[in-house]
């Protein structure tokens, strides 16, 4: 059945409430057979009081991650990888368990800890020690190993940013390239993705972008312009650069079939559920929401300093939404602006 229209009052109230939460700015894109909807509120840049502009480039933090399992696929298409065989195999010695597979790494079900969770701890001072530092990604990799592992491999799902750290090296070693190249000419350019970018180290967005702001965990605390940064603790897991109207591009062409060959299309879909209610599942690199009027939405969520990013579609590919604020932390983003979902994808409630 046709979805229903959006609703572009509950999209924008969503955006008013996450302002009301503490957000400078918030914005909601939605693109359905070649017609653009879209709402701004706020602004995407608090020197000059410049408007939030659904044009502008922005950090996507994980959403990266489905780039990098594009990629990975196609390598496993490619017969270069294969998913059911341990991460050892292709990075010898890397991990301390031969029984972790490349596919516990897409499904983060790998049991290696989270480095990040230390790294910020404390939010502010810890975006601050990395924000201009370059890490190789066997230093994230030796981070994540001085932990205690969450758990046997492929016994439950358990975020981690280390498994798509290690996506990257296997990226790496299977092509012999920088996975900024492989991003590039798998997916970038057949997309033709003009405003998409793999940056690191580079620490700048260039061309028309948002602002981001890092809400402190004090509250009342001054929000810190955490725009600039090499997002190296990230990498491979979250270091991508790109705008609303190139995620749903991306978004639609992935589940539209466009980007991964079709078996490995339906792993990527085939889900796991993440969270108690049941409405929220992972499969490979990629989220699954099903939404109140029963219709599931495919794509990534994204936190990194100062942005936060919803970006998902439909299962066919014809409706897409990419809703982003340019705060993080203390969860002053997700909540409210998770509601554009709703108002995008079940249109109006009913009376
Ligand atoms: C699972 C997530 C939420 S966390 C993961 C990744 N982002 C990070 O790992 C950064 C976390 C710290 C960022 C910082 N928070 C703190 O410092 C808290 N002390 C902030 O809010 O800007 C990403 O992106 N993913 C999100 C995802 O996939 O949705």
């Amino acid at each position: 059945p046709a979805l229903p229209a959006a609703d572009m009052e509950a999209v924008d109230q969503a955006l008013r409430n996450t302002l009301a939460a503490g957000a400078p700015g918030a914005l909601a894109r939605i693109t359905e057979g070649g017609r653009v909807l879209s709402a701004t509120e706020g602004v995407s840049d608090k020197v000059t009081g410049a408007a939030m502009d659904p044009r502008a480039r922005f950090r996507i933090g994980s959403v990266t991650k489905t780039f990098s399992t594009v990629v990975l696929l196609q390598l496993v298409n490619e017969k270069k990888i294969e998913l059911d065989v341990p991460v050892n195999r292709y990075l010898p010695g890397l991990l301390p368990d031969d029984r972790i597979t490349v596919r516990h790494l897409l499904t983060h079900r790998s049991g290696l800890s989270d480095y990040t969770n230390a790294m910020f701890d404390k939010t502010v001072p810890g975006f601050e020690a990395v924000r201009n530092r370059v890490f190789g990604y066997q230093e994230l990799v030796n981070l994540s190993l001085a932990e205690p592992r969450t758990g046997e491999p492929g016994a439950s799902y358990q975020y981690s940013n280390t498994n798509f750290v290690v996506v990257g090296m296997l990226i790496e070693k299977a092509t012999g390239n920088p996975v900024a190249k492989e991003y590039e000419r798998r997916i970038i350019k057949p997309l033709k993705l003009r405003d998409t970018a793999y940056v690191h180290p580079g620490t700048q967005i260039s061309g028309l972008h948002t602002h981001g702001y890092l809400t402190p965990d004090e509250a009342g605390a001054p929000l810190v312009d955490s725009t600039e940064q090499t997002v190296s603790w990230a990498q491979s897991a979250g270091a991508m650069i790109s705008s609303p109207a190139d995620l749903s591009t991306f978004m639609s062409a992935l589940v539209g079939g466009k980007l991964v060959a079709p078996k490995l299309l339906d792993q990527m879909l085939t889900m796991t559920p993440t969270d108690a209610a049941g409405t929220r599942f992972y499969g490979l690199g990629l989220r699954r929401y099903d939404l109140s009027c029963g219709t599931s939405v495919y794509g990534h969520t994204g936190t990194v300093q100062g942005f936060y990013t919803y970006a998902f579609t439909t299962r066919d590919g014809k409706r897409s939404m990419t809703a982003m604020a340019n705060t993080s932390n203390r969860g002053v983003a997700n909540t409210a602006l998770g509601a554009t979902l709703e108002g995008a994808f079940c249109g109006k409630k009913p009376a």
